[in-house]
């Protein structure tokens, strides 16, 4: 008998920091999307693209559904949320075993209601204290959704990730590939090294720059020789540039040697990579501010 191919879309949401990136890095299997412990820093839509031989998931990685504060920045995202939902095909509702919020409540009136496409993904279960609370905890979600399937996972790990490949696989139209089977995101490459460098800064400074800063790359040369980039760090205040730069510039520098780094083993290719900052003040909370940074 035939196998006949499924394909489609796979949305992965959850409120900020439940491992919506952890999770989408795992099933991929390559580093695309960033990851850190600081919330809400996924803020573009990223697909990845899982192809099996008798699968292929093309993989949504939404931004963190915002409920702390309010503003421009926020209806926004929440639009690229809603959009979201209703073009895929398999939506995964990522939450934090043992743990339930406004946030993750926040997020249910945006699911389709039937239920059907939604698999419920319960995250972090290597960090669950008891094992009997899951029980009640995930009782409590299903009377609030009528979720399809419940998933316990630590993408972390890898714990149940096959399992939960097959609950997606379940879901998914039949139908032709619609990326090579190398392809690991139909981002230009350009984004994917604003992610590298955007991933550096939260990692080095993320704690006392909390949000307000994004990454544009300004200019990209590429030749059979290598790949000249000049990147631009947008800032919203002043006081933001020295936490950048650190001590002599040492954040910086590491910052940027380290992206190099990764765009060298991304791009096999020799990088030359130059970084500026600049301020913009109020950035993050300006429509049309947003859209000329590239954000939808
Ligand atoms: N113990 C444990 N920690 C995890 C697991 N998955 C993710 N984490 C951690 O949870 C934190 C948040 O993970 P992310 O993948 O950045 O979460 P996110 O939902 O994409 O966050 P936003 O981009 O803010 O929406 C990180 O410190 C991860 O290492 C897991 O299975 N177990």
């Amino acid at each position: 008998m035939t196998h006949p191919f499924r394909c489609g879309f796979v949305a992965i949401v959850g409120r900020p920091n439940v491992g919506k990136s952890t999770l989408a890095n795992a099933l991929i299997g390559s580093k695309i999307s960033i990851v850190s412990r600081k919330a809400q820093t996924t803020r573009h839509r990223i697909n990845g693209v899982l192809t099996r031989e008798h699968e292929q998931f093309v993989f949504v990685d939404t931004p963190g559904f915002q409920t702390r504060h309010g503003g421009t920045m926020n209806r926004m995202m929440n639009r690229v949320v809603t959009q979201a939902l209703a073009d895929v095909d398999v939506i995964v509702h990522v939450v934090e075993a043992g743990k339930w919020s406004s946030g993750d409540a926040q997020l249910l009136p945006l699911l389709p209601k039937s239920g059907q496409k939604t698999i419920l993904v319960v995250n972090k279960i290597d960090a669950l204290k008891s094992k009997n609370e899951m029980f009640s905890y995930v009782n409590k979600i299903m009377a609030q959704h009528p979720y399809s399937a419940v998933v316990p996972v630590s993408a972390l790990r890898g714990v149940q990730l096959d399992n939960l490949l097959a609950e997606i696989t379940e879901r998914l139209p039949e139908g032709e590939p619609m990326f090579e089977a190398d392809t690991l995101t139909d981002r230009p490459m350009r984004f994917i090294v604003a992610e590298l460098i955007r991933e550096k800064i939260f990692r080095l400074v993320g704690d006392e720059l909390p949000y307000g800063c994004t990454v544009v790359i300004e200019e990209w040369e590429e030749n059979d020789a290598g790949v000249r980039v000049a990147a631009c760090i947008v800032v919203e205040r002043d006081t933001h540039r020295p936490i950048l730069l650190g001590a002599g510039g040492a954040h910086m520098k590491r910052m940027a040697t380290e992206a190099r780094q990764d765009m060298v083993k991304l791009l096999d290719k020799t990088v030359h990579l130059e970084v500026y900052i600049k301020v913009r003040k109020g950035w993050s909370d300006r429509e049309s501010t947003l859209r000329e940074l590239g954000y939808e």
